[in-house]
């Protein structure tokens, strides 16, 4: 059992502020993602609650007691790194046993044999026991790791991209496990991520930090479809959402906008509309994924803009197409068996139902259409 709250935390590394001010409460038994891009802080904020860096200002607390004092030892928290160090001249088994025959939390061999062979069943590991590490492979190292770290039944368990090194198959295997042992972890989980489908399909929610500062906390869903601003929207998703001004223009209290070029301005859904009105914003951006526009190769109405191919990329189950709209590069998902060539005229529509609008003054997310009833579906 375990809350965490971290209370205005801040932690320097001379001029280099790592983490600005957090504040931040992970429930009890809850899977927290934390997701962000390179030296955003990640791996600070989890040293600052295993104890192994101190912060400068602010409190850490752990089941609502002030633990800044406490040395990590004493923390009862687990951490899994990216680089797992098992012992090489252990075998699996006596590795996952290692925390258990540690001098502060020693148990009984007994108890040791049964931990071990739960939690290795639980890894699919419990074929490979009397193993050496060398003799094992990448995922089956890592799981052991994770092993080891959940065998001694930590208040707290810290995993800082313990997959990331793994190829992208194995990855996605281990993402899908990771997702079910979720269930059987029932401890306070943080974990560290710049996978954003990791942090999607993971976490019971989602932190987002950037510069040391969390930006936004919410389930994967919130997040993804209402992006605290366009640094988040941009983060989320591959390819990166495709974010452009438009011009707004009211004719007859309706309003519309005028993006790429383009003459004739698209209707704003009627919902979005009051809002923007509502809050008196003049200068708008918005944001499309890539799946948020209809394309063809003949011009099927008159919104479909004229544009070219600028490039092809096929990724997997999709192809990535860039299309040049009157300059602005716009990067549109296709399915993978499509017959296209570069320069070749095609005709995009976007899906205004879709759009995700901000405020170009300063980048937040300002509304997106039918958004209540989008996070209320499950
Ligand atoms: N021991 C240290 N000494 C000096 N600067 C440090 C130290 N540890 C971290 N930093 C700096 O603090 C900032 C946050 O680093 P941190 O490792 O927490 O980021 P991160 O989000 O985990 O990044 P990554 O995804 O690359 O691992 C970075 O600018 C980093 O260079």
């Amino acid at each position: 059992m375990a809350k965490i709250d971290l209370v205005n935390v801040t932690k320097r590394f001379n001029k280099t502020v790592a983490l600005d001010g957090i504040d931040l409460t992970i429930h009890d038994k809850e899977f927290f993602v934390l997701f962000g891009p390179a030296g955003a802080g990640k791996t600070t904020l989890l040293k600052v609650i295993a104890g192994v860096e101190f912060p400068e200002v602010g409190e850490v607390r752990i089941s609502d007691e002030n633990v800044n004092l406490v040395e990590p030892a004493k923390r009862n928290i687990s951490m899994v790194f990216e680089n797992y160090a098992l012992y090489p001249h252990m075998n699996i088994f006596d590795n996952i046993a290692s925390p258990m025959r540690s001098p502060l939390y020693k148990k009984d061999e007994a108890t040791i044999k049964r931990e071990v062979h739960k939690v290795a069943s639980m890894m699919k590991i419990d074929h490979l026991l009397e193993r050496l590490p060398s003799q094992v492979s990448n995922g089956q190292r890592q799981r052991t790791a994770l092993g080891r770290a959940l065998v001694r039944d930590p208040n707290v368990f810290l995993m800082d991209e313990p997959i990331a090194h793994l190829d992208a198959k194995l990855r996605h295997v281990m993402r899908a496990e990771l997702k079910e042992m979720q269930h059987e972890f029932s401890t306070t989980t943080i974990y560290v991520t710049h996978d954003y489908l990791e942090a999607l399909s993971l976490g019971d929610r989602v932190g987002i930090i950037n510069e040391g500062k969390i930006v936004q906390i919410g389930t994967g869903e919130e997040v993804y479809l209402t992006p605290a601003n366009e640094f988040v929207a941009r983060l989320m998703g591959d390819p990166e959402i495709n974010i452009f001004e438009i011009d707004l223009v009211d004719e007859d209290g309706v309003l519309g906008g005028v993006m790429l070029g383009q003459k004739k301005p698209h209707l704003i859904p009627e919902d979005v509309a009051k809002v923007i009105n509502d809050g008196g914003y003049t200068k708008i951006r918005i944001g499309l994924r890539g799946n948020d526009f209809n394309y063809s190769f003949t011009k099927v109405s008159p919104e479909y803009m004229d544009a070219t191919v600028y490039s092809v990329e096929p990724i997997g189950n999709k192809t990535i197409l860039v299309v040049d709209v009157n300059g602005e590069k716009l990067r549109v998902i296709a399915p993978n068996d499509i017959k296209v060539e570069l320069d070749q005229p095609i005709y995009v529509n976007v899906k205004m139902d879709k759009a995700m609008f901000f405020n170009a003054e300063d980048g937040n997310f300002i509304i997106r259409h039918n958004q209540k009833q989008l996070l209320e579906v499950d």
